[in-house]
């Protein structure tokens, strides 16, 4: 991983900085817990299995050390090209790693998807391991004790935690193990910086996020969103124009709704949210267009930025 590091530290030379990934299956939580540990709203959260598609890097700070994570689409069989770059994106990913966190819901038994990931992870014997038993707040005392141990089955960690990402259980005793097992290090950024991805990057995930609250179980897969320009008003305002891509002319009727009523709503949403990151208000222009088949087309893709 690259990084700047920040000049001639007076901090102590207990300080530790490192990177950080968690994997697992989709929707048990790895976003959720990105934000809550970096507590500001980086990766996008929602409900519908695999919607993380960049490895966007939130940074925790903390006095005695920085954790850099990188939060990964998630290990899984590629069906698709878009299937294949983000199974490539979490191998250059994990390669480089200081710590794997790997995430299991309390909530739900050890499947074969948990198996497949927890063997994938031999392929990467730099990184530490650490075991995460994710939404203890959904799971009961005995759920929890009996999924320790058949975590602990799986292979010698370096550590287990169980945590809640909502109700913040654990959170810091996770952040403490997590440093722990980071290198020595100066810190990596500045303590200002949360996340490195462009400001762009960051508004095009709002608006993505935004178009699926509510978007039917096949829109997922099929959503992207670019930002194609902006302009500053004189009055101050922001001017943003953006692009929401679909696979099928039906998806773009989804999108779109009854007298454009769907798109309207996620415009509001969307600059709601774009307004509370840049703290300025913004104008929103939302275009959608079809991509035929971008998730299998190397051009598109390109152009999406994956
Ligand atoms: N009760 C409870 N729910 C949680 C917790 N963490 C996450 N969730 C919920 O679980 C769902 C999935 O969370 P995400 O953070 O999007 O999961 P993910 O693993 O990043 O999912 P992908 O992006 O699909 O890989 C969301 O509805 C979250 O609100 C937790 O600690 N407790």
């Amino acid at each position: 991983m690259t990084a700047t590091p920040t000049p001639a530290s007076e901090r102590a030379d207990t300080f530790r900085a490192g990177f950080v990934s968690f994997v697992g299956r989709p929707n048990v939580g790895k976003s959720t817990l990105t934000n809550a540990l970096v507590g500001e709203k980086i990766a996008i959260t929602s409900p519908k299995p695999q919607t993380t598609r960049r490895a966007i890097r939130g940074i925790a700070h903390r006095p005695d050390g920085q954790l850099i994570i990188v939060d990964t689409p998630g290990i899984h069989r590629p069906r698709t090209l878009l299937g294949e770059r983000l199974n490539a994106l979490v191998e250059s990913t994990l390669g480089d790693v200081d710590v794997i966190g790997f995430c299991v819901p309390a909530n739900e038994k050890l499947g074969p998807g948990d198996r497949f990931i927890n063997d994938r992870l031999e392929d990467f014997p730099r990184a530490k391991k650490v075991a995460i038993l994710t939404k203890v707040d959904e799971a009961s005392r005995s759920e929890i004790i009996d999924q320790l141990a058949r975590l602990g089955e799986l292979r010698e960690w370096d550590a287990v935690v169980p945590i809640s990402a909502v109700t913040r259980e654990q959170l810091d005793v996770l952040s403490d193990v997590l440093l722990g097992l980071m290198p020595l290090s100066p810190p990596l950024y500045e303590d200002a910086q949360t996340t490195d991805e462009g400001e762009d990057d960051r508004i095009a995930e709002l608006i993505r996020e935004a178009a699926l609250d509510g978007a039917r179980e096949e829109l997922p897969h099929s959503l992207a969103a670019t930002v194609d320009d902006r302009e500053e008003r004189e009055d101050g305002l922001l001017e943003l124009y953006a692009s929401i891509y679909v696979e099928r002319d039906s998806q773009k009727g989804i999108v779109i709704g009854k007298g454009g009523s769907r798109l309207r709503q996620v415009g509001e949403t969307a600059r709601h949210e774009i307004e509370a990151l840049l703290g300025r208000r913004v104008y929103l222009s939302l275009r959608v267009k079809v991509l035929k088949e971008w998730q299998r087309d190397p051009k598109a893709l390109g152009k999406l930025g994956f």
